[in-house]
């Protein structure tokens, strides 16, 4: 052994002095998960805006540590903070490449919430429409072609599920410019900082400058905008989504 190899007992000791003062410092992060649902009252536990903008600035600051390390562990603690705060379950719909779909919603999840699966999309959405704190994890709407994944013209105009929306986009990170699945629930949109506003137009109506088409199902087409945008509903027209820009992008 040359003299800068290190000691293995030192370095464990070491890492065992990190580890114990993590531990010390995720029990104090847990502790707080009770304060915050109490200074947030009612209903909505899920609050996706607020952990994307919050996962961005913390990859910013980690330097060395990789954005998706940040992202995973932000997402284990962040899912033991919601399990804590109330009943929230996850809707995941498995068409397609199930162990993909699973590993996608682990890495932005975590693993403490109750998760319920179902073999199609339109299942898995009319479960999250029925339950109020539901989240359901679906195929992103596909980009033209391939408008079969039109599960997105129900949150437009008109659409049988107007109150929900399209709240964040997995992968979390990486340099994408689509996400491979994305997340709906009954929440209010506000903006994390780096946003797309998802505009669902019925027919043939005036878009916005910028606007991006991202898929198309029969009359319906789905565009995104840079930025967050509050823009007003109409007969044809209606913001379904605000998607946090990947991080790390
Ligand atoms: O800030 C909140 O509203 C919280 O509930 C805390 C917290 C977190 O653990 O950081 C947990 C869940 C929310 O989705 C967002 C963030």
């Amino acid at each position: 052994m040359s003299e800068d190899t290190p000691d293995i007992e030192t370095v464990r000791r070491e890492i065992d002095r990190v580890d114990t003062a993590l531990l010390k410092l995720i029990a104090e992060r847990l502790e707080l998960s009770g304060q915050v649902r109490k200074a947030k009252g009612g209903m909505r536990v899920w609050r996706p805006s607020r952990e994307d903008s919050h996962v961005r600035q913390l990859a910013r600051a980690a330097e060395a540590t990789p954005a998706s390390l940040v992202s995973t562990i932000w997402a284990e603690l962040m899912s033991a903070s919601l399990a804590a705060q109330g009943p929230m379950r996850l809707h995941v719909a498995l068409e397609g490449d199930v162990l993909s779909n699973w590993s996608l919603v682990r890495d932005r999840f975590g693993a403490a919430l109750d998760v319920l699966t179902y073999p199609t999309t339109s299942a898995a959405l009319a479960a999250c429409y029925a339950e109020g704190e539901g989240v359901a994890v679906l195929p992103s709407p596909a980009p033209p072609p391939g408008g079969m994944v039109s599960w997105w013209t129900a949150l437009g105009p008109g659409g049988a599920m107007e109150g929900l929306h399209i709240l964040a986009g997995l992968p979390r990170t990486g340099r994408r410019d689509w996400p491979r699945a994305v997340a709906v629930a009954d929440v209010v949109l506000t903006p994390s900082g780096a946003d797309q506003t998802l505009l669902c137009v019925k027919d043939q109506d005036l878009l916005p400058e910028g606007a991006i088409l991202r898929a198309v199902s029969g009359d319906f087409r789905l565009y995104s905008l840079d930025g967050f945008h509050d823009l007003p509903a109409s007969p044809t027209r209606r913001v379904i989504g605000c998607l946090p820009r990947p991080i790390g992008q």
